[in-house]
């Protein structure tokens, strides 16, 4: 990465959002600034003053005490007092020679596991990815997009396990399950330089096992079906037996051959936290912004996000049908003064669901099938933008983008290669097409005699994403995923013009039903009128009947 420009256009970045988590003291700050290239994040055992204060978008606490008093000074009798959550964001444009750009936003969670209870932990990170869905949906459903929406959706979790070698703990169980219904998570063995090779591998075997028996489902390399680039599924199949990837960081900047890297430094000698036969962070560092980046942005809107969606909305499908049931059966209720639901609130009514409070009400059906009308005319003429709304990524955008392919010398070591079929965690299959839940059974598990593989491919000879064009798209596979969504959206609109339809005609039947009414009561204001008229003309005659008697007298 040649240059880190601060936020300055940001019309044609790619938006990438990692999330990384994990206990204290893992590496997780070390990891961030080597990624990035820059100290950029600030210790918390350091003089804050020259670092940039990542900004924080919430915090919370199950005490009224603020982290930052718990910080200054150590006061026993605040021992049992919860220290909290906060959720940070640092975020950073990263510019290749090409003017391509990612807008890489780190999400950290400082305070995760701190906790005598936990729980706050998961529920803060879980509550903060679920609104970030929210977001988007609810600017998906409005009828006038914001076309300086910005996705912050997180598109993948790096969990960073502590270096114990026993395993996963029951936070790490409990946070990876929860959140993976948000995000794709990848577990990191942080500060990896705390084992021996063996050691290193009974950690990987303990924490495969925990993650087969708990059934996390962390994302799979495993390459599409439909893939048939050799290279491709060669290097799927050596990512997925690597996992989970074991990385040595550093803040301490050298050069080695040449070479810009990070070194750890022992009283015994020196660590280059790029050499690939101590430490996976290269590994790692390629994939998330280069050979992957593109399929966890689309497992994040076309599976987590897709299932969540679908979720929400029917939610409000139902309430809905209730809404619209309540509106027949009762539509000589009395009338309430709630609002009638939008289609450009669905967001907020599943969130709330408040729709089911809502009941009939004459003047609002009216504004109802106008508003319906006018919403569907417009949600069709706007779905065609949908995923370019949504998705940064643009025509010129991809056209910038660089496919590195391997040199010859791999391609026939790839044909030659007799590599096993790897392990899979049970979780995610990449392909679009496959459901996760179905993927997630058919899976084949890690075997209880998983072994770590012995560098089948030499790492060095890895696809080279340019250090320049950090990351990569597979142009191909982006057409057919393009033509899916807009066909999801396409039916996405169809549904909501029935839905709208339906609603109409209801309404139309209800006014029907109101002029008829209006009539009857008019016909039985005039009987009721006439009764009366002929009442005073019998009193009138019986009047006249009594002057005439008089007269007559
Ligand atoms: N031995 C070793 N130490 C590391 C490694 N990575 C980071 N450290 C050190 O571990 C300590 C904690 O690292 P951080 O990067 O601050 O860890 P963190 O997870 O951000 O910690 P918190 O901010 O407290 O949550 C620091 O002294 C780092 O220098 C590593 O790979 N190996």
């Amino acid at each position: 990465m040649s240059s880190y420009i601060r936020k300055k256009d940001t019309r044609r970045a790619i938006r990438f959002t990692i999330l990384v988590t994990g206990s204290q003291g893992t590496g997780k700050t070390s990891f961030t600034n080597a990624l990035l290239d820059q100290n950029i994040l600030p210790h918390r055992y350091e003089n804050k003053t020259n670092k940039n204060i990542p900004k924080t978008i919430t915090f919370s606490n199950l005490s009224s005490i603020t982290a930052a008093e718990l910080e200054q000074t150590f006061d026993p009798s605040l021992s049992n007092q919860e220290p909290g959550i906060a959720i940070t964001e640092t975020s950073i444009e990263i510019i290749d020679e090409d003017d391509s750009k990612i807008l890489l936003t780190v999400i950290d969670t400082p305070g995760f596991g701190d906790n005598l209870n936990n729980k706050i932990c998961i529920t803060e990170i879980c509550n903060f990815l679920e609104h970030q869905f929210d977001y988007v949906l609810a600017e998906e459903t409005k009828v006038r997009r914001n076309p300086r929406f910005e996705d912050t959706r997180v598109h993948v979790c790096l969990y960073f396990i502590e270096p114990t070698g026993h395993g996963l703990r029951e936070l790490d169980v409990q946070s990876m399950l929860q959140m993976s219904k948000y995000v794709n998570i990848i577990p990191i063995i942080g500060r990896a330089d705390s084992f021996t090779k063996n050691e290193l591998a009974n950690f990987k075997r303990n924490i495969i096992q925990d993650i087969e028996r708990f059934k996390i489902p962390v994302f799979q390399f495993q390459a599409d079906e439909s893939e048939t680039d050799p290279e491709v599924i060669e290097e799927s199949n050596y990512l997925s037996q690597l996992q989970p990837f074991a990385i040595i960081t550093s803040d301490i900047e050298a050069t080695i051959d040449n070479k810009k890297t990070r070194i750890r430094k022992y009283p015994w000698g020196t660590i280059d936290i790029n050499d690939t036969n101590f430490s996976d962070f290269p590994i790692l560092k390629s994939v998330i912004l280069g050979s992957q980046l593109q399929d966890l942005k689309d497992i994040t809107h076309d599976f987590l996000y897709e299932a969540y969606r679908t979720e929400k909305l029917s939610s409000v499908a139902d309430l809905q049908g209730e809404f619209t049931d309540s509106m027949i059966s009762s539509s000589s209720n009395a009338i309430t003064s709630n609002e009638p639901p939008s289609m450009s609130n669905l967001a907020e009514i599943a969130n709330s669901r408040s729709m089911a409070k809502f009941d009939l009400q004459k003047k609002q059906v009216d504004d109802l099938s106008n508003s319906l009308s006018k919403s569907t005319i417009q949600e069709e003429s706007e779905i065609n933008d949908t995923t370019h709304n949504n998705d940064d990524i643009d025509d010129d955008t991809s056209k910038a983008i660089k496919r590195n392919s391997m040199n010859s010398e791999l391609s026939e070591t790839a044909s030659q290669s007799t590599l096993a079929k790897p392990p899979q965690i049970e979780g995610y299959n990449k392909t679009p097409n496959s459901p996760q839940s179905s993927v997630a059974s058919n899976s084949p598990s890690f075997s209880g005699h998983y072994q770590v593989p012995q560098s089948q491919v030499d790492p060095k000879k890895l696809r080279k994403i340019s250090e320049t064009v950090p990351y990569m798209l597979r142009h191909e596979n982006l057409r057919t995923k393009q033509a899916k969504l807009e066909e999801l959206e396409r039916q996405h609109a169809i549904e909501l013009a029935k839905r709208a339809a339906e609603l109409e005609r209801k309404a139309k039947e209800l006014k029907l039903r109101e002029s008829v009414l209006k009539e009857r009561l008019n016909q039985s204001k005039n009987i009721t009128d006439s009764t009366d008229l002929s009442k005073s003309n019998v009193s009138i005659t019986s009047e006249a009947t009594a002057f005439v008697d008089t007269t007559e007298e």
